[in-house]
């Protein structure tokens, strides 16, 4: 397999993964695949096809064929600025659904290990660390509570101008965990080798500065 470093941060949803892959690979100045936004796209565009989340054939093609690229800061499906539209808990939902496909997971696989260019690579996921990238030398398995996460989730969405409401988002993350968790394929678990981070109470960058020094401890990035 590739020598090129990889380092893989998964868990649950609004547990900092995004947040945090892109400040580390910016301090190491290397790329990031934000794995979650791929089957947002996904959904995305099944949902505006009228494929029904349970269609695996369909969407199995679909998934190899989409025409998903990140330009600029920019979420472009087919052209188009959809970095808004993928966003909402309405997707994320519809694209933890069609995640639990095996169909799905393998059309995703190779578009998603093609982001392993040099100088490294910083990527978020649910299984970056279980599946798509095993021999990544530095595996982060980032958690938080169900209502710090749903707290955060909804600063976040009320910034963005999103309407919101805090009870329905606890219920909406616990039922994703549930069904990321509990799925057959690929389901969100730390991988063996992982560090398992609880960022309840810790800043951004508290985080960030414990994956850095992990990273160090490793010689990566230096
Ligand atoms: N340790 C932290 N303390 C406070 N807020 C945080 C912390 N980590 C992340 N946040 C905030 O929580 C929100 C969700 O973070 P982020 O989008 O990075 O989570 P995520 O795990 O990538 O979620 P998803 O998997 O659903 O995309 C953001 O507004 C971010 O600024
Ligand atoms: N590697 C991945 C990334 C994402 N998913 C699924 C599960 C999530 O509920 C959904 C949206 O991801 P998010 O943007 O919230 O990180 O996509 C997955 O199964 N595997």
């Amino acid at each position: 397999m590739s020598q090129i470093p990889v380092i893989t941060i998964d868990g649950p949803s609004g547990s900092g993964k995004g947040t945090v892959t892109g400040l580390v690979a910016r301090q190491l100045g290397w790329h990031v695949l934000d794995s979650g936004a791929i089957y947002r796209v996904l959904a995305l565009a099944a949902e505006q096809s009228g494929i029904a989340p349970t269609s695996e054939a369909a969407l199995r093609t679909m998934a190899l064929q989409l025409q998903v690229e990140f330009v600029d800061g920019k979420t472009l499906l087919g052209g188009a600025d959809v970095g808004r539209a993928i966003r909402t808990e309405s997707v994320g939902s519809y694209a933890s659904q069609i995640a639990s496909l095996e169909g799905v997971r393998e059309g995703l696989l190779q578009r998603q290990r093609d982001f392993r260019q040099e100088p490294g690579l910083v990527a978020d996921g649910r299984d970056m660390g279980t599946v798509v990238f095993t021999d990544a030398p530095l595996k982060i398995f980032l958690t938080a509570s169900a209502e710090e996460r749903a707290r955060r989730r909804y600063l976040q969405l009320k910034e963005a101008g999103h309407s919101v409401n805090l009870p329905a988002l606890v219920e909406e993350i616990r039922a994703r965990d549930e069904r990321d968790t509990n799925r057959e394929v690929a389901p969100l678990k730390p991988a063996d080798d992982a560090i398992v981070l609880d960022s309840t109470t810790l800043t951004i960058e508290q985080v960030v500065e414990r994956v850095l020094a992990e990273a160090t401890t490793r010689g990566l990035g230096s």
